[in-house]
């Protein structure tokens, strides 16, 4: 018997296989990189183009329903609250994008900040939701949205802040000991600015830097503003208190953070598809009203692209 001619539906799989295969191997070099040094960039060497054919992704999340949401324990960015529910202004915004490309269930992993990537990429969920700052080494293994938003650094520092630490510069100077999530984009920082590498302490989350610094472990604890105005919110950590914001500076030149949602390399129909809903929302105001309740306020409203974004 002939043969049965390829139709549509048998291409679009074999396409689709494809992809899959180039994304499991984006996943090992990000693995490698990110699992290896905890680096905060997580990723290397991987072919960025992102023009690999459009992805299957939307139309399979379709057809489950569900999305599993990848997240660090980070308010307000996303986290989980003490009803053992997800919450924060990632999720929220997601939530809605993804209700208008038609699906209506979520479900959230969480993972440590340094595991966002490596756990994309071997399937564990489906988009890192974690308001995760997007970089040249960043995109270089995930698909980033347009960034929703843009925020600047910030310290959490013993009261009064006796060593006068106010950017990552000071730290070098003062060789003082500086503390940070792991993964976090923070470290980058701080290295750019002098900081030795292997002198910088990473924790869990922001509650283990205050212990840390309470404990006199750390002089300073690094990330950004809007992650340490909630950690203080708590008012459990009664010896800490928060610098003043800044924007890094790493060789004279600032930077200017944008933090959006990370989809494999390939699926760029679900990534566009994404993009299209959150361009709509900014442009109504919508997205503004999701994210105030979260703290996000006018200034931290964003008109930067994840193109310009990835070559930073
Ligand atoms: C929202 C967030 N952004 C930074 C980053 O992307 O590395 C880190 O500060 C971790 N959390």
């Amino acid at each position: 018997m002939a043969p049965p001619q390829e139709n549509t539906t048998m291409i679009k799989r074999k396409l689709a296989s494809g992809i899959r295969r180039r994304s499991l191997l984006a996943g090992v070099a990000a693995l490698g990189a990110a699992g290896a040094v905890g680096s905060a960039s997580g990723c290397s060497r991987v072919d960025v183009s992102g023009a690999t054919g459009g992805g299957h992704q939307l139309e399979d999340l379709r057809k489950k329903g569900t999305v599993r949401m990848g997240i660090a324990s980070e308010p307000p960015y996303a986290s989980i609250n003490s009803k053992g529910e997800l919450t924060g202004e990632a999720p929220a915004v997601a939530k809605t994008i993804f209700r208008r490309l038609g699906i209506k269930n979520f479900e959230p992993v969480p993972v440590e900040f340094g595991a966002l990537v490596p756990g994309l990429h071997s399937f564990q969920y489906d988009v890192i939701v974690a308001g995760m700052f997007i970089n040249k080494a960043r995109c270089a293994a995930v698909l980033f949205s347009d960034p929703d938003y843009e925020n600047k650094d910030a310290f959490l520092v013993l009261k009064g802040n006796p060593k006068k630490i106010h950017s990552y510069a000071d730290i070098a100077k003062g060789k003082f000991r500086m503390g940070s999530g792991i993964g976090y984009a923070e470290i980058d920082y701080a290295v750019g600015n002098g900081v030795k590498k292997d002198t910088i302490q990473t924790y869990g989350d922001q509650i283990a830097g205050m212990e840390a610094l309470e404990a006199g472990r750390i002089d300073a604890f690094a990330g950004t503003a809007l992650t340490m105005i909630e950690a203080l919110k708590a008012g459990k950590h009664p010896k800490v208190e928060m610098t003043e914001p800044f924007t890094p500076v790493v060789d004279g030149k600032p930077q200017r953070d944008g933090g959006g949602y990370g989809f494999r390399i390939g699926e760029t129909n679900l990534r566009d598809a994404f993009n299209r809903e959150l361009q709509k929302m900014k442009k109504s105001g919508e997205l503004l009203r999701i994210a105030k309740p979260y703290g996000f306020t006018e200034e931290f409203m964003t008109d930067l692209t994840a193109k310009e974004l990835c070559k930073k």
